[in-house]
């Protein structure tokens, strides 16, 4: 509306340039206009004033006007979520990590899960509770050691209140990678006692726990290849 009252303006505009163009007798300017232009030129003045008053109201009542809400689709609000369609409950890749590199890790294991469509989430252990767990169908766990066959910091607290007690997770599906150096006297301890204590709990281990031997390709590729047979696609290499 707005678009075409300024297109017809326009249009005025320029047709009264042109016949202004020839209203003029001489060369221009050479002296002070007459009292009746000087009148002329006020009332243009004042109507365009006018007609922008006119135009301003007119958007800011549109501004105003209540809008009929369209209902939109789940993919209009969130393109970028997952789908859904394998699982209703989501596959849980959870880690604990000292340097980042049992982050790393989980994050292409999410990176895989996705790209076969499953419907996965990446959490660190100290976010995890035993609620969480028993609500979980399937989980990957990858957990590094640090210190002196300890858990990485921010899950120790996991280790000690959580870890020290035995809950019913015969529900719970899940693999272990543990990432270690044998160099050390307690060898992927952590990701040993994680495994023992899931076991213990009574979860079933989907695969033999997979030990991580200072970034050893071998058992990176053991791990790819179970996440694999697990989503059901062959992925690129991790
Ligand atoms: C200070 C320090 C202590 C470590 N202690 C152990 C250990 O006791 N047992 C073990 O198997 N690996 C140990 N490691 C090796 C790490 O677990 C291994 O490098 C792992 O890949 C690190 O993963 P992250 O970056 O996720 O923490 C230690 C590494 C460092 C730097």
């Amino acid at each position: 509306m707005i678009s075409k009252v300024n297109t017809i303006f326009l249009a005025a505009l320029v047709f009264a340039a042109w016949g202004l163009a020839h209203w003029t007798e001489g060369t221009w300017w050479i002296a002070p206009p007459s009292a009746s232009r000087w009148w002329a030129a006020a009332g243009s003045l004042a109507a365009y004033g006018l007609l922008c008053v006119w135009s301003f109201r007119g958007s800011s009542a549109l501004k105003t006007m209540p809008v009929k809400a369209t209902p939109m689709t789940c993919s209009q609000v969130l393109p970028e979520v997952p789908s859904r369609s394998f699982d209703d409950d989501p596959v849980l890749v959870i880690y604990a990590s000292e340097t980042g590199f049992a982050e790393e890790l989980a994050q292409q294991t999410l990176e895989l899960l996705r790209g076969a469509g499953k419907f996965a989430e990446l959490l660190p252990l100290d976010s995890i509770s035993v609620e969480r767990l028993q609500t979980t169908r399937q989980a990957f766990l990858l957990a590094s050691t640090a210190g002196e066959g300890e858990p990485p910091a921010h899950a120790c607290e996991f280790a000690e209140d959580v870890m020290s007690t035995q809950h019913d997770l015969s529900t719970l599906s899940y693999a272990v990678l543990a990432l270690g150096d044998s160099s050390y006297d307690e060898y992927c301890a952590f990701g040993r006692q994680i495994d023992a204590w899931l076991q213990q709990c009574g979860a079933k281990a989907t695969d033999d726990r997979i030990d991580v031997d200072d970034a050893d390709p071998m058992a990176l590729s053991d791990w790819q290849a179970l996440v694999e047979e697990f989503a059901g696609t062959p992925q690129p290499s991790l």
